[in-house]
């Protein structure tokens, strides 16, 4: 099936184009910039879009399908959805929860359904990999009507990346997959960590919304919340203020002015004291994680890197492999610096945790996914003859 996958963010729009009965990508790109004065919004984005797909194919792109990757599913959704006007009001309503991606899924939704109202749209979500959490994990330590009334609890994100890694990380060590424990660090400019038993998940460090846990590109990750109750209470900042202060202006942008780890680890490589201390700060919560998720796996197999700076920062893994000697694992040094787009092992043999790198294909994954859905759903009349 020719699926057209689009992972909309707040300011940029990935796609591709995937055959998924051969694997096959067609088509990728990348609008950046949505917002500003050449692409005014997601409609105006999905216009550069489609003149992609006719240079490419001509007329019609015969497409039969488009998948979203959709961030926030909350409670209700557990599996990928076909998308119809009543879920793209619920993925609306699920904004305030996750206000840097579902605002602008349900854009690229919408746009779409203008752009080719009979395409069957396919919603797939972050959330839906981590419903297997047992419920020690995902509740919070308060009164339960925040959970009955508000749905406060620990919903867990980039599920479809940490599924679609720990099936390739138990192919290269052979393991069953139902038989595989590890750790997956999804560290990218949104960055979690999930700790898989059985190939499942069974804690992840994002809770009710994708700003806790890691140090992210511009995301603080964990702090106490009496920081923002007091802010508060002095009249310091608003909540509006904070959301946007813990969500856009912290993390490795926060301390050292930049979200782009390849310029923190420049400038820190130059002496530069302030993107020194983002990389401490980020990559000590990184092993706290592990050591935390080695406990709660009952022993990890393996300890997986993946994203764009799990994937392609050998400086960054290096830090994080240095403090965790207590655990057993021993870096390649070598091996870990030799740049390859294919899952690897980069430990030691007499490693006790196996460490890898597993380059993450969120989109492969919602192709298929959006493909077998679509044609469980059966025949459809998508307005081509
Ligand atoms: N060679 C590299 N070295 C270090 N960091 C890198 C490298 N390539 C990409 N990155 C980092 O990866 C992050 C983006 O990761 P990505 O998974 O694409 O994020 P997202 O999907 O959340 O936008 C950025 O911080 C970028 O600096
Ligand atoms: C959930 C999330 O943080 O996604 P991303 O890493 O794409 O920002
Ligand atoms: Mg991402």
């Amino acid at each position: 099936m020719r699926v057209l996958v689009i992972n909309s963010g707040s300011s940029s729009l990935k796609y591709q184009v995937r055959e998924t009965s051969t694997g096959e990508l067609l088509l990728s790109g990348l609008v950046e910039e949505i917002g500003s004065g050449e692409v005014p919004d997601h409609g105006a984005a999905l216009d550069l879009v489609e003149e992609h797909l006719q240079a490419e194919f001509g007329g019609d792109p015969e497409l039969e399908a488009v998948g979203h990757r959709v961030v926030h599913g909350g409670e209700r959704f557990s599996a990928p959805v076909m998308i119809d006007y009543e879920i793209t009001r619920a993925i609306e309503r699920l904004a305030p929860l996750a206000p840097l991606h579902n605002p602008a899924h349900a854009l690229g939704i919408r746009a779409i359904m203008r752009k080719w109202p009979k395409l069957p749209q396919v919603a797939v979500f972050d959330t839906a990999f981590h419903r297997t959490l047992p419920e020690h994990a995902w509740r919070y330590a308060v009164p339960n009507e925040l959970y009955t009334e508000h749905g406060v609890r620990r919903y867990g994100f980039h599920g479809t990346s940490a599924q679609y890694v720990t099936a390739r990380a138990a192919e290269l060590l052979n393991v069953p997959v139902n038989r595989f424990d590890g750790i997956i660090a999804h560290l990218g400019n949104g960055a979690s960590i999930t700790a898989i038993k059985g190939g499942r998940s069974i804690d992840t460090s994002m809770g009710y919304t994708p700003l806790a846990g890691l140090v992210m590109g511009t995301r603080s990750g964990d702090v106490d919340p009496s920081v923002l109750t007091q802010l508060m209470i002095r009249g310091e900042y608003t909540a509006e203020q904070l959301d946007t202060l813990l969500n856009k202006d912290s993390g490795l942008k926060g301390i050292a002015g930049t979200n782009d780890m390849r310029a923190v680890i420049a400038r820190a490589a130059e002496g530069d004291e302030e993107a020194e201390l983002a990389l401490a700060i980020a990559s000590y919560r990184v092993q706290k994680y592990i050591g935390a998720y080695h406990v709660a796996v009952g022993g990890a197999q393996a300890l997986i890197f993946t994203a764009g700076i799990g994937e392609n920062s050998w400086q960054f893994r290096e830090r994080v492999c240095e403090g965790l000697g207590a655990i057993g694992v021993k870096l390649d040094r070598m091996a870990n610096v030799e740049k390859s787009r294919e899952p690897r092992v980069v430990s030691t043999e007499d490693s006790a945790i196996a460490v890898l790198v597993v380059p993450t294909d969120e989109e492969a994954a919602i192709a298929d996914q959006t493909a077998e859905l679509v044609t469980a759903a059966g025949p459809h009349d998508t307005g081509r003859h």
